[in-house]
């Protein structure tokens, strides 16, 4: 990461310290310890940077160094509030716990809630690597509610202020808004782990969550400010604290609060640094907070170091029956949970096959319209996922979508921002939520997108998304056999799109880019497709079912169904008999149920206009959603698009509560096409 693009955003009065001071301030910290850089695995350096450019991770911890040096020595330039003595936090701190009640423990949480895996759902505003994550008005105490009383049971809050927007305001917010038991419907058995008087499944109440201060804490104030602030555990991030200093702050904690802290590993000799510091949960890190990269695979890496030390405690339900693990009486095993870059109920399954007993997951939750269907989603309980994936094929995390038969009740998934022009706009999409960016070829487009620019698109999207290559989508899922592609209309056709629904589901948490062609040379679209990397297609002419199969072009299509708006579709709409409209709404949606092959990927509907020689798309009108709804009462998801503007999409969604929305984006500017819309 370039020393230019890693400034924080201009927040008041703080202060910037040079290059020269914060890299001071980092040797200063060091220099204090007796451990050597090299001999704690030299991770102060960086990994992957030869040059030993100060990463990110460096900057924000000199940063927050400096920072509490200045607040210690009563800066008097400065407005914020002064620090206030060690004698007076640990004055608050026994004040807070006379009030509140006592620390919870970190380990014995996750223990008792073995085998559900113990969900840290994070408060978290903004990101380094990903700019504003949540509303400026977003409070903490009523995400750290709907947290906990879906399910999580601890609760993780960013408490640095200048790259993550977090406060220790936050932190008690938080800590008092969730400081009751509270009813508990994801709780899973009635041996209710976390659960207070569960028993024979007659009460469901769970204990208050745990609160984590997430920080860079490098000192015993910043543990016992912690403390003061209503936290019952802290994280400490082994690549920034020298393994003395490391195994004092661990003891500290422990002595002085009985808390248990948190310790974050990213490469397996920070495992050991861990270990002979002497501590108990460890949480690897997927994202390397030096270079922002992410790795999934660092978990596993990390869980067989462990087990191969014999120090993995045990989280599993021994093959699916539903028995806690007792405590192991203190043996010094290792409870191990994974951080970062996790979404959905596969992530969490992943994990939990490797032993993990917790799973920490901030962006995602923090974007999601919905954060407690989200959590139910993630089936915390191996039964859950066990229930949800039985009979091989996985559904939608939503829980509402399933092979063929019955409707697709899921709620909106899926929302395709179309029409961008450049990475600037994809970027701002991407942030809005979009998880579809859609780039037009077609020629008609007054939005067309030349390669060059699809090819920048691309390229942020991937980053934004955190991958290198393009999304495989056509996977084990999917059926490779030409007869079940072939065309035959009805139930498999309609299996095969459902299955695909939950598929795109997974693979859009990535982002992907779409491109939209009409009647164009399939040479043409291999082409783009190739030079571009685009992830799908979308087809928007007449090429007829059979050509979205993704043989044509490599990569798998979006086929459009175009529905006309005809002088009657229109005056039956607009005449208010609801039953009219209905019962024709369910034999256009019947109509176009029967056309369908399982050659497309996914089914959009889309506007045209009766007589527009042009055929459809971009006409910005809207069509009968009704008709939409019919279909997935019928068991299909589908996208709906037209006329749809970041305006009114709100009203299609409560109204159709369609599986996906596609929405015009960029600039609403004249087009020179006629005032119509891009696509
Ligand atoms: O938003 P994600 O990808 O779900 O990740 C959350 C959390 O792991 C991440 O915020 C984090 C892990 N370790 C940290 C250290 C400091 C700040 C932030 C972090």
């Amino acid at each position: 990461m370039s020393s230019s693009s890693s400034a924080p955003p201009p927040d008041g009065d703080r202060p910037q310290y040079t290059d020269a001071e914060l890299s001071s301030a980092l040797w200063d910290y060091w220099g204090s310890s007796s451990s050597s850089p090299d001999a704690c695995c030299g991770h102060i350096l960086g990994y992957d940077d030869p040059n030993h450019e100060m990463s990110m991770l460096h900057r924000i911890t000199a940063t927050t160094i400096l920072d509490l040096r200045r607040r210690l020595g009563g800066d008097p330039q400065s407005s914020a509030r002064p620090a206030a003595s060690m004698d007076d936090l640990l004055e608050r701190a026994r004040r807070f716990h006379d009030l509140h009640g006592p620390l919870l423990n970190l380990r014995d949480v996750i223990i008792s809630e073995s085998p559900r895996m113990t969900l840290a759902a994070e408060f978290k505003r903004r990101s380094p690597s990903k700019g504003d994550i949540a509303p400026p008005d977003i409070r903490a105490g009523d995400q750290a509610r709907t947290y906990a009383e879906a399910g999580a049971s601890v609760i993780s809050v960013l408490t640095e202020g200048r790259w993550f927007g977090g406060s220790l305001d936050d932190l008690t917010e938080a800590r008092l808004a969730t400081a009751a038991e509270c009813d508990d419907d994801a709780c899973p058995t009635s041996s209710a782990p976390g659960g207070v008087g569960g028993v024979g499944g007659v009460s469901r109440r769970r204990r208050r969550p745990l609160i984590l201060r997430k920080d860079f804490v490098t000192s015993t104030y910043q543990i016992a400010e912690a403390v003061a602030h209503g936290a019952d555990s802290v994280l400490l991030i082994v690549a920034t604290t020298p393994s003395d200093v490391l195994g004092e702050l661990i003891t500290y904690a422990r002595v002085t609060f009985g808390m248990e802290p948190l310790v974050e590993v990213h490469a397996p000799v920070e495992l050991d640094v861990a270990l002979t510091a002497g501590a108990r949960v460890i949480g690897v890190n997927n994202r390397d907070l030096h270079t922002f990269r992410l790795d999934m695979g660092r978990t596993e890496m990390t869980a067989a170091a462990l087990a191969a030390k014999g120090l993995s405690y045990r989280h599993d339900d021994d093959d699916g029956a539903d028995v806690v693990v007792v405590d192991d009486g203190g043996d010094g095993r290792i409870c191990l949970c994974a951080l970062s870059g996790m979404s959905t109920m596969h992530d969490v399954h992943r994990y939990r096959t490797a032993g993990v007993g917790m799973c920490l997951i901030g962006e995602s939750l923090m974007r999601s319209t919905d954060p407690r269907s989200a959590i139910r989603g993630l089936c915390l309980d191996p039964a859950d996922y066990r229930r949800r994936t039985r009979g091989g094929a996985t559904t939608s995390s939503s829980g509402g979508g399933g092979v063929a038969g019955g409707a697709y009740t899921g709620g909106t998934r899926i929302v395709k921002v179309c029409g961008l022009t450049n990475p600037a706009d994809a970027i701002a999409a991407c942030r809005a939520g979009a998880n579809l960016i859609g780039v037009i070829f077609a020629e008609k487009s007054g939005r067309r997108a030349t390669v060059e620019s699809a090819i920048e698109i691309v390229r942020v999207v991937r980053e934004f998304g955190e991958r290198d290559d393009r999304v495989d989508l056509v996977d084990d899922d999917d059926d490779d056999d030409d007869r079940a592609f072939g065309g035959e209309g009805g139930t498999a056709a309609l299996s095969a799109l459902v299955v695909r629904a939950s598929a795109l589901e997974r693979a859009s948490r990535r982002l992907l880019v779409v491109g939209v062609f009409q009647n164009q040379p399939s040479d043409y679209v291999r082409d783009v497709v190739r030079r571009c990397g685009l992830d799908m297609i979308q087809l928007h002419g007449s090429e007829g079912m059979e050509a979205a199969n993704w043989k044509n072009y490599g990569v798998p299509a979006i086929r459009v169904v175009d529905i006309e708006l005809g002088a009657d579709d229109d005056r039956d709409r607009r005449g208010g008999e609801e039953g009219v409209a209905r019962s024709s709404s369910s034999k256009i949606a019947a109509a176009i149920l029967g056309r369908l092959t399982s050659d497309p990927f996914t089914i959009l509907l889309d506007t045209s206009i009766k007589g527009d020689s042009r055929g459809g798309g971009g006409t910005g009108v809207a069509f009968d959603w009704t008709i939409a709804e019919s279909i997935q009462n019928m068991g299909l998801p589908v996208i709906v698009a037209g006329g749809l503007t970041p305006d009114n999409v709100s009203d299609a969604v409560m109204r159709v509560r369609p599986w996906g929305v596609d929405v015009a984006g960029g600039v609403e500017a004249s087009t020179g096409d006629g005032g119509r819309r891009g696509r």
